[in-house]
């Protein structure tokens, strides 16, 4: 049985396209970055400490019958401009602060992906890396866009895959990397877990 290890509709929306059926299980975890981390090895550390996390809870819960070999999932999306690490805002003013740093340019969005297999003692990863790039945004623009909701729960406070697409110019990469979870890389990866998408979803 596959497990999610993330609190994300979008990742579970995006799972749900591979793979029929999974359980789950959100895994609460401290996503501050280390000092001088870089974001490829800061989104890659984060996506396994969620799997690990989300497997030790399992374990520790005996109120449900357990699977045999357990596989967990886990991802972190992260909006990179000039090396820094911009995680979710906080407030109004770092929406700003973040949008204002991305507009008229391009920047890097980092998704990471970690499949663990506890019992096996299996562990991948991987790093899919894009290129956004954003016309000019005005500062009533980002305003009225925190107005709508819609950056509060989003890495460098925009979702493509809503209205801060009328910000998004051209993008190079993975859009789904971009919205949370990569689907090919992530199709590729499960494959080495026995996880096989098209056989899996004509079984429906
Ligand atoms: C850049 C971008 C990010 N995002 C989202 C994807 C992630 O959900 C979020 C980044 O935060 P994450 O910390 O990667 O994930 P999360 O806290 O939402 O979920 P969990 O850790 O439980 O898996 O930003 C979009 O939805 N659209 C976008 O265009």
């Amino acid at each position: 049985m596959l497990f999610l290890a993330s609190a994300s509709p979008r990742r579970k929306e995006l799972l749900s396209l591979l793979v029929p059926e999974f359980n789950i299980l959100p895994a609460d975890i401290d996503e501050t970055p280390h000092v001088g981390e870089a974001p490829k090895e800061y989104v890659i550390r984060m996506a396994i400490e969620k799997a690990k996390a989300a497997s030790l809870l399992y374990r520790q819960d005996t109120s449900t019958d357990h699977f045999s070999a357990p596989i967990f999932i886990a991802s972190d999306t992260s909006v990179v401009v000039d090396d820094c690490i911009l995680g979710k805002p906080e407030s109004l003013a770092h929406s700003q602060e973040m949008l204002r740093l991305l507009s008229g340019r391009s920047h890097f969005v980092m998704t990471s992906l970690c499949i663990y297999q506890p019992d096996k003692n299996q562990l991948v990863t991987e790093c899919v890396t894009s290129e956004v790039t954003f016309r000019l945004i005005s500062n009533v623009e980002i305003e009225q866009y925190w107005r709508s909701g819609e950056p509060r729960d989003k890495a460098g406070s925009y979702g493509i895959q809503g209205l801060g697409s009328i910000f998004v110019q051209a993008i190079s990469g993975s859009y789904s990397g971009i919205v949370g979870l990569p689907l090919f890389e992530t199709a590729q990866l499960l494959k080495q877990f026995g996880i096989h998408s098209l056989e899996e979803m004509s079984h429906e």
